[in-house]
């Protein structure tokens, strides 16, 4: 295994062993931490007995629910649950997260709202001061289709910075989400100096935006596996 896939492996294990309790309603997030966040779920619901009931963000996160014999729910039937685990892309020092690498952002941010506690669960690679110190890839944003261009075009001239239109990697044109929408990735020139949560709502402001990748203060605490087997807690 990799350093950074031991980092992640480690990060995830560290939370689930944290916050995880018997009875338990969990939001499980998407992307390859959270793949070992889920493995160690299920590890101990089978030593422990634990019984817990499991709402996935994503078709991977319902995938990986399944194939680890873990309770699979839902919103409709779960709409309150007692912790969320997730990855980010990356975790700046007041919690403020930027998620959506895996294009999921949306149904993340509505699972980690309806949850009482969020844990971080993420690589050191993802630990910074700031947004866009370690992650280049700017903030998701998911946007209705048809309004793409426009909402490209309006972040740009209110923002600044590069709104591009995320392609699939073995398709032929955009990334389509889960939800039938596509991802505009925000390559922003500089954090805001008075933080992230005006931009935010900004954003969630323009007709055509569906959801943003920024996640602000809903995250109780971060786990980063380090390169030397440490974890870092915020
Ligand atoms: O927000 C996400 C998906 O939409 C992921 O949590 C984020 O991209 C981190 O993924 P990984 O654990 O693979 O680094």
């Amino acid at each position: 295994m990799s350093g950074v896939e031991a980092a992640k492996r480690l990060a995830a294990r560290s939370a689930v062993d944290a916050f995880v309790k018997n009875g338990f309603k969990l939001g499980i997030g998407s992307g390859s931490t959270v793949v070992y966040a889920v493995e160690r779920i299920a590890e101990r619901a089978r030593a422990e007995n634990l019984q817990l009931t499991c709402v996935p963000s994503s078709f991977q996160a319902r995938q990986l629910i399944i194939e680890h014999g873990l309770l699979l729910s839902d919103l409709e039937r779960t709409p309150e649950l007692d912790l969320a685990i997730d990855g980010a892309d990356e975790v700046d020092d007041r919690l403020t997260l930027i998620k959506g690498g895996g294009g999921c952002l949306l149904q993340e941010k509505i699972v980690v709202n309806a949850a009482k506690d969020f844990v971080v669960v993420a690589d050191y690679r993802k630990n910074s001061a700031a947004l866009g110190q370690q992650w280049k890839k700017g903030v998701p944003i998911e946007v209705l289709p048809l309004a793409y261009r426009p909402v490209q075009k309006e972040i740009e001239s209110r923002f600044g910075g590069v709104a591009k239109l995320r392609m699939a990697k073995a398709k032929a044109g955009p990334l389509v989400t889960d939800n039938g929408m596509f991802i505009i990735d925000w390559e922003f020139n500089e954090a805001p100096a008075e933080g992230w949560t005006k931009i935010g709502m900004e954003l969630n402001n323009i007709p055509g935006v569906v959801e943003h990748g920024l996640f602000i203060g809903c995250a109780k605490k971060a786990y980063f596996g380090n390169e030397d087997g440490t974890v870092s807690e915020r």
